[in-house]
């Protein structure tokens, strides 16, 4: 038999096929059977550091969309992993996108691809989503969640590339930049001073202090701003900055103010027409969270009535599917009179949208995805409980994980333990969120008939979302 190292060295081919060891069920999957190497002389390790890598099933049945342009650094790390990935560089309009989604286990999308529960509806064979992002507000996590599709993300890769971008976007208004670029690339020389500023000694308002408002804070402190911020949650300030109690306090105090809180019901139109009613004359505004939290006709007049001197967008309620397309009143009825205001930054959703960010998010999140289809932890998920176990040995023959996610209801461990109950049940972990709860067990002396009975009487259980059996 080969040793572990003699295994490492064996061709990608060879590996994909030799590495089908273990299996899945889900709701619609059919029954694969376990491989002959199950147990046996011909069992092959792909690692040499005495972990076993469990594979859901053949590597080569896994199906991975992913879309809108998901980093080389992610693809190349799945397909590595012998998985088919179908990447496209867009996002898919609807109908498009159910008929695609009917047939992978994995999806990957960024920002514009909505999962709503139309579309997981349609997607039966999918076990996990991953966001090659920071925002979710886009996948239907309770859906998700109540289907047994586990979610991921990225919570922080692109936060500093966001931040930056800000600070970029700051001086951009204060000095109305934008505006003398566009005037000399039309041919105007047009030297001015008057409503131009420096920054040093201006005050920002950050409303939402997380990852990305708190690193913000940090940058803007070191080019001599003041910083107040606005948050839900009560949050150790950076440096020197304040959290203020109320948004009012802050629009009031604030010569720039800028959104970095997530789209939730609670922030749609967060700033509207008594918000800017509220902000200092001749104040900026900054947005580059999400399209909803900021009422768009509202800043046409706020910036007309010269309220506010400048604005900067990243994020729109509509944003177009792909590059090249128009940003027109067909998308957003307002967006032709956006177009035509003075110093008014617009950038097509380019926050995190840096080499770094980018390549970082791509490991990151496909890392999280390889970890959860082949041994099952939702280290990481935004929608399931976060439940992991250390991982199989090499040792441990004739081993399985059986995953079990199920309804949040009394009486299920007696009952899975009693499917479990002639095996030796080695490790066990549940827990749950809301109504959804994950087992993780990995049990001991299953020979591959074993297997599918297991598979069978667990998901003859009322309690049953999803089952899978890892080995
Ligand atoms: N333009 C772009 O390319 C990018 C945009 N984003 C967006 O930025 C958002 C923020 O990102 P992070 O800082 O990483 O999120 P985060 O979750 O670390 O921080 C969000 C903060 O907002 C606060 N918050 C929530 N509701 C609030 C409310 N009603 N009023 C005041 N504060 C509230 C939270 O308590 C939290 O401190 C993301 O949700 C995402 O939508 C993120 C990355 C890139
Ligand atoms: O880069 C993207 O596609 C989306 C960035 C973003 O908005 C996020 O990370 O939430």
């Amino acid at each position: 038999m080969a040793t572990p190292a003699q295994d490492i060295a064996i061709s990608p081919n060879r590996l994909a096929r030799t590495v089908s060891n273990t299996l899945s069920v889900s709701p619609t999957a059919t029954f694969h059977s376990p491989p002959n190497s199950f147990g046996g002389a011909g069992f092959v390790r792909t690692r040499t550091t005495g972990e076993k890598q469990l594979k859901p099933f053949d590597t080569q049945d896994i199906k991975i969309l992913l879309l809108e342009n998901v980093n080389e650094s992610g693809r190349q790390k799945l397909a590595e992993q012998g998985y088919q990935v179908e990447a496209l560089k867009t996002s898919l309009p609807e109908e498009e996108l159910i008929e695609k989604i009917r047939d992978v286990h994995v999806i990957g999308i960024r920002s514009k691809t909505k999962l709503n529960e139309r579309v997981l509806r349609e997607a039966k064979n999918l076990i996990v989503v991953g966001c090659f992002c920071i925002g979710t507000n886009q996948v239907d996590l309770e859906y998700a969640a109540k289907h047994g599709i586990a979610v991921f993300n990225s919570p922080f890769a692109n936060s500093r590339s966001v931040a930056e971008l800000v600070i970029g976007e700051i001086i951009v208004l204060a000095r109305q930049l934008g505006d003398r670029s566009n005037e000399l690339h039309n041919g105007t020389w047009n030297k001015v001073s008057s409503g131009c500023w420096e920054i040093r000694g201006k005050t920002l308002g950050i409303i939402g202090y997380g990852h990305i408002g708190s690193q913000l804070s940090v940058l803007a402190e070191a080019m001599g701003m003041s910083v107040i911020y606005y948050d839900v949650v009560n949050l150790m300030a950076l440096g020197t900055a304040t959290q203020v109690p109320t948004l009012e306090q802050l629009l009031n105090e604030a010569d720039f103010v800028t959104c970095h809180v997530p789209e939730l019901p609670e922030t749609k139109n967060m700033i509207s027409a008594p918000q800017f009613e509220h902000m200092k004359k001749g104040s900026y505004l900054i947005n580059a969270s999400r399209g909803s939290v900021i009422d768009i006709p509202a800043l046409i007049n706020a910036s007309r009535s010269g309220k506010i001197a400048g604005a900067a967008l990243d994020v729109y309620p509509s944003e177009p599917a792909a590059n090249g397309d128009y940003f027109t009143n067909s998308l957003n009825q307002w967006a032709e009179e956006l177009r035509s205001l003075k110093n008014i930054i617009l950038s097509p959703h380019i926050g995190g949208s840096t080499e770094e960010a980018q390549r970082a998010i791509g490991f990151e999140v496909s890392e999280a995805l390889i970890r959860y289809v082949n041994s099952g932890a939702t280290l990481g998920a935004v929608n399931l409980p976060e439940v992991t176990l250390r991982s199989l040995t090499l040792e441990e023959r004739n081993h399985a994980r059986i995953i079990y996610i199920h309804h949040n209801v009394p009486g299920v461990l007696r009952k899975v333990n009693e499917i479990l109950g002639d095996h030796n049940v080695d490790k066990q972990i549940t827990d749950n969120k809301n109504e959804v709860a994950y087992l993780m067990a990995d049990i001991s002396n299953v020979n591959s008939s074993d297997i599918k009975e297991i598979s069978d009487n667990l998901e003859g259980l009322s309690s049953r979302i999803l089952t899978r059996v890892l080995f």
